[in-house]
């Protein structure tokens, strides 16, 4: 088991550090107090030891991915993105209070609350597959809950476009929720291998435990890919889950492919008939319409590719979340197996390595995926939910305004010319990036500093030309 304590918080402009929410694989989750308009943020920030030009394209690929696909009632808002000064890439997130994956283990969930979860979940999975967009890593701990109670899917960082991943890239992916054909190197993923993971989510809330794990017996990562490999799922041991249920989940862990529902809706809709039969009320899946998503996804033979696998223990507790600055308990963290560069028919041989080598392993994961979801965030802008914006001309923003309040820099501009979709990139001179929608943007400077930026505007993945620099000077503070 690796432990690491979290990073230190990073200084953001128009935030205020509160306290650390969490940590994962490669990057730190704190809660933030956002400036204007105030409101309570988590930020996600990248590891130092992982900022290098490759992982920050797979961040800030990540950003984009997810602010297009956010608006969705089941997908976690992101709100902006950026580059800290000290160089790390972060993500101002939705705040959400609790994770699916914190309590599942040690609180099964009842038969209704699973289904509400598991149709508003496969609702989000098919609104991301009708834009083109594979998730790639569904599981308890990426269901996060809103304040509201409302579960979304979060952690788009190894999404793909379907059809794009690339036969011998190395993506990490979550072993206990993955299909056969993944864990055996055969796919990279498609919309089979996401209908497996919906039904391995949602057996595992049923559980308590991920559907190939054995309680008391061996649950080493190859054990595991052995069991999922034959897809003999084993009984839930759940009287209160009807046989229908039973056979819905069957189905969506068939070892074909072919056997499964043909979509996370089919998943949906199956899921709501179990509902029917219990008389519980019917959830409804919210599915992107079709103008949102030009792109609908439609040959399955791009489903079959090989890739690399980042490996998550069953066993292991969920990570320690919500801690306060002064509770800086070890990070219990995840066994990663690779699979390296596999052939598009690739097997696997064992894969398995042990703990000692996963900081440098995820970093590999995390730099080889960048291909691809660099590809893919340039494809997912372009193609799949703005199409082609005619002339190809991204607007300049020329008329910054720049003021002082409260010793704030404040600059504002006006975004005639944009279009749905659009960002703006910020770069000011204390070396931060920062991307967003909305055109206002506020530095608490050292007082007496000048403090400048440039805005240009992002589209459909490309980079307009940048602002002229605008300043403003800061009242020095000495009365
Ligand atoms: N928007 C959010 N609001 C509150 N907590 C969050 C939010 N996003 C993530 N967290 C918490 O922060 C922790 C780290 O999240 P992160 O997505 O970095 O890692 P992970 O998904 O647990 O691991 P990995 O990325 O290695 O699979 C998790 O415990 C998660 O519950």
């Amino acid at each position: 088991m690796n432990s690491r304590l979290p990073s230190a918080p990073p200084v953001l402009p128009g935030f205020t550090f509160s306290a650390i929410l969490g940590s994962g694989g490669f990057a730190d989750v704190f809660l933030y107090e956002q400036d204007a308009p105030r409101r309570q943020v988590a930020v996600k920030v990248m590891l130092s030891g992982y900022a290098d030009k490759a992982a920050r394209d797979v961040f800030r690929a990540e950003a984009d991915l997810m602010a297009q696909l956010s608006t969705h009632p089941a997908i976690l808002t992101v709100h902006q993105s950026g580059v800290s000064a000290d160089g790390r890439p972060y993500l101002v997130m939705e705040m959400c209070p609790t994770s699916v994956g914190d309590r599942y283990r040690d609180h099964p969930l009842s038969v209704a609350d699973v289904l509400r979860i598991g149709i508003k979940i496969a609702g989000a999975a098919e609104s991301a597959h009708r834009a083109g967009v594979l998730h790639r890593d569904i599981k308890p701990s990426n269901i996060l809950q809103t304040v509201y109670g409302n579960p979304v899917l979060s952690d788009f960082g190894i999404a793909a476009v379907i059809g794009t991943v690339a036969p011998d890239s190395n993506v990490g992916l979550s072993v206990p929720w993955s299909a056969p054909e993944i864990v055996s190197g055969v796919s990279t993923g498609g919309i089979s291998s996401e209908v497996w993971s919906l039904g391995a989510t949602v057996y595992s809330l049923l559980a308590g435990r991920s559907p190939f794990e054995q309680p008391g017996g061996e649950n080493s990562p190859a054990d595991l890919m052995t069991r999922i490999a034959r897809a003999k799922l084993p009984p839930l041991g759940r009287p209160d889950v009807p046989e229908r249920l039973h056979d819905v989940l069957r189905r969506a862990m068939s070892r074909r492919p072919e056997a499964r529902q043909s979509s996370a809706l089919e998943f949906a809709r199956e899921l709501q008939m179990v509902e029917a039969e219990l008389g519980i009320a019917q959830t409804h899946p919210d599915i992107a319409i079709d103008g949102w998503a030009r792109a609908a996804v439609s040959d399955p033979a791009d489903r079959t590719r090989a890739n690399a696998i980042r490996q998550v223990d069953p066993g292991r507790r969920p990570r320690k979340t919500r801690t306060s600055p002064s509770d800086v308990a070890p990070v219990e963290d995840a066994r990663t197996v690779v699979r390296e560069s596999l052939g598009s028919r690739g097997r696997s041989t064992t894969g398995v390595r042990d703990d000692q080598r996963r900081g440098s392993r995820r970093r590999t994961a995390v730099i080889a995926v960048s291909a691809a979801v660099v590809v893919l965030a340039a494809a997912v802008a372009t193609v799949v939910l703005t199409g082609d914006r005619g002339d190809g001309t991204i607007p300049v923003v020329s008329d910054i305004a720049a003021t002082v309040e409260d010793g704030t820099a404040v600059f504002s501009w006006t975004s005639a010319d944009t279009v749905d979709g659009d960002n703006f990139v910020i770069m000011s001179s204390d070396g931060n990036e920062s991307t967003q929608r909305t055109s206002e943007y506020r530095i608490d400077g050292t007082p007496g500093d000048s403090v400048c930026i440039t805005v240009a505007v992002r589209r459909s993945g490309r980079l307009g030309e940048p602002s002229a620099e605008k300043c403003v000077q800061l009242p020095d503070g000495s009365g």
